[in-house]
């Protein structure tokens, strides 16, 4: 139980309110932030939820302030929940050294390597610990929840969803990093979260996991065309386009012409986002 909740900041937003919130997570041995939007709807009902992942080098801050969801998640009635991307300030050697390993780039999983084992538990962090935590302190409704995010996030709430079916009724993403074990990316993160042996990698790869996966639900990735980490083949989506055609997994791949990796990208297209998930569950 995370009794150390503590309000860092909140806004009025739409009718409702955005609130920056910290507390002592057990799952990642560290204090971790994250920020929620409750819709005007939610002073009188609990409301369904959506999670949000960001990207790397993203805080808790980035979608909030950037991405323009709570217009359409006030009209739907759906609290957006956004976590920061990895644990900070712990101590480990080298944590702030790169920004694309350690602080800021968690990839949401469960780290099994020393040091990073003692705090880089962002999987379980997100999938356990924080919805149980929402459920417990804000006015949502556990069993009606979806999962979104961008890049390094769009990744973390492909393997949420593909990992927890029962759990997550709606799943989208935003130029996500499609196979991580294929990607440069990818393969730094997992070598040190997870160490040397591959096949331990397969567990957080959405890539491999929808080929066993039984989310009977259609998935939604918006990715545009100029965007330059496409070109730099980190992201990949042609590779889960190919596992999801091969497992029958039903999938929504649009291809945005000229859209780049930037937030401008998603605020474009958000509020179709919006709708995918408000479809599964509101109302
Ligand atoms: N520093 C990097 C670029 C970092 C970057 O583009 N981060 C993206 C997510 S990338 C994949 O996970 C992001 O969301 N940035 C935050 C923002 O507000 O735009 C470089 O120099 O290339």
């Amino acid at each position: 139980m995370s009794a150390s909740l503590e309000l860092l900041k909140q806004f009025q937003c739409f009718g409702g309110t955005v609130g920056f919130y910290r507390h002592d997570s057990v799952a990642c041995n560290s204090p971790m932030r994250f920020a929620i939007y409750q819709p005007p709807q939610a002073r009188s009902q609990p409301v369904p939820v959506l999670y949000w992942l960001s990207g790397l080098t993203c805080s808790e801050e980035n979608f909030i302030v950037k991405a323009g969801a709570q217009r359409l998640a006030a009209e739907y009635g759906l609290a957006i929940v956004a976590p920061d991307t990895s644990p900070r300030d712990t101590g480990i050697s080298g944590e702030d050294d790169d920004w694309d390993l350690g602080s800021g780039a968690g990839f949401y999983v469960d780290a099994t390597q020393t040091p990073w084992d003692a705090h880089y538990q962002m999987y379980r962090y997100v999938t356990e610990e924080l919805p149980q935590l929402v459920a417990d302190r804000f006015p949502i409704l556990p069993e009606k929840q979806g999962i979104s995010g961008h890049s390094m996030g769009g990744h973390g709430a492909l393997i949420c969803a593909l990992k927890n079916p029962d759990r997550y009724r709606s799943v989208s993403a935003f130029a996500p990093i499609c196979a991580p074990t294929r990607c440069q990316w990818g393969e730094k993160a997992f070598s040190h979260y997870l160490g040397g042996d591959r096949t331990a990698w397969k567990a957080y790869d959405a890539s491999e996991l929808v080929l066993n996966a039984k989310y009977d639900r259609p998935i939604l990735i918006d990715q545009g065309t100029a965007d330059k980490f496409l070109e730099d083949r980190q992201l990949l989506p042609e590779v889960f386009q190919e596992a999801c055609k091969s497992a029958g997994q039903p999938l929504t791949l649009r291809m945005q012409d000229g859209y780049d990796h930037s937030y401008y990208f998603i605020a474009t297209f958000i509020a179709d986002h919006i709708r995918h998930h408000a479809a599964a569950l509101c109302g």
